[in-house]
């Protein structure tokens, strides 16, 4: 058996979530809809991000939720930044970690960024030293790591020196992101095969779009490989405003039950987490992504 004991799920709901749904969703919600997941017992919950609000209007409540969420012990609120003006406005509402993102693509770079790979990387770098004379961890994500909606296939090769330039700048882990879900689990072991190499499993999450429905499969296959972080969205919601077509995360709710009959620990109380997607799902007047939450709907 070679999966982990233990895996860290990093809920992605409340940024990668919501930041793509075309209606404002009222702060309150938001920070509801982040109190009912710490509750439900996950480890680490993206709460928001700090990018410019003319390009992600939703995510322009930024320190409102972040100030107004329940901080539970434990737990850690992680929020993106995308240059040193983000992670200042990121600072000052209380931040104590925070994301960079980068991708293996020169023009998903350009769409999502207006910037080079280069260019991203220096921001990347300025945020870095500023984190860490403020002693923050950063976390950074690599986008198109399967595919890319603008260039299409992308070589391992490109995703691992990527992810290789975030570790040594300081990234004490880096989520590996199949944006529009496009992977499926060959390609996903050649790609972290490649990225494994060069940065140590244990600082390595994935982060899986069910876009073709293979979300599940290409997290477990990245489990088999000895990878013990993943990312997962509450009732499979979100998807990249600058990645036409991209559904959401794998959903939190078939995460949790995977694992839970592969007995491996997560911490997280599926029933409490179900809940939460319910209430979103509600307050967004939409239906749940997750099976699980399918199959275990009463109504
Ligand atoms: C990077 C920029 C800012 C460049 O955008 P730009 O237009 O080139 O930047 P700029 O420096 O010219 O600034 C434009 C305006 O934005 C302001 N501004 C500038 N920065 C900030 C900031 N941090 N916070 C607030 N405001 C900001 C700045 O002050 C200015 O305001 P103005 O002077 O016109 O009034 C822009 O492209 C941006 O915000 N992009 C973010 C896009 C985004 O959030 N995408 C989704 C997240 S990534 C993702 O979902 C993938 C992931 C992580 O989930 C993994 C996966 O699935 O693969």
């Amino acid at each position: 058996d070679t999966f982990p004991k233990q895996v860290k799920i990093v809920e992605v709901g409340a940024r990668d979530g919501l930041q793509n749904e075309k209606n404002i969703v009222p702060t309150p919600t938001k920070i509801k809809l982040i109190d009912m997941l710490s509750e439900a017992g996950l480890p680490v919950i993206e709460a928001t991000s700090f990018v410019s609000p003319k390009w992600v209007p939703q995510m322009a409540d930024n320190a409102e939720v972040l100030k107004g969420i329940q901080k539970f012990p434990g737990v850690n609120y992680p929020v993106l930044t995308p240059n040193i003006k983000g992670f200042q406005a990121a600072v000052a509402a209380g931040a104590k970690e925070v994301s960079i993102f980068g991708a293996a693509s020169e023009q998903f770079t350009k769409k999502n960024t207006n910037c080079s790979i280069d260019e991203s990387l220096q921001r990347a770098d300025e945020i870095l030293r500023a984190a860490r004379a403020a002693g923050i961890p950063v976390r950074g994500y690599v986008s198109c790591v399967l595919g890319c909606p603008y260039e299409g296939k992308i070589s391992p090769a490109k995703v691992a020196e990527i992810t290789k330039k975030m570790y040594s700048m300081g990234c004490y882990e880096i989520s590996l992101g199949d944006t529009i879900g496009v992977g499926t689990p060959g390609i996903m072991k050649d790609m972290l095969s490649a990225v494994m190499y060069d940065v140590p499993v244990a600082a390595l999450a994935v982060h899986c779009h069910d876009t073709y429905g293979q979300a599940l499969a290409n997290t477990l296959m990245a489990l088999q490989m000895g990878v013990s972080v993943v990312d997962a969205s509450v009732a499979g919601l979100g998807g990249c405003p600058y990645a036409q077509g991209a559904s959401g995360n794998l959903a939190t709710e078939d995460l949790v039950y995977m694992l839970s009959g592969l007995g491996i620990h997560t911490g997280v109380n599926l029933q409490k987490l179900l809940e939460a997607g319910a209430f979103i799902c509600q307050a967004l007047n939409r239906k749940t992504c997750s099976k699980v939450a399918q199959a275990t709907c009463k109504l």
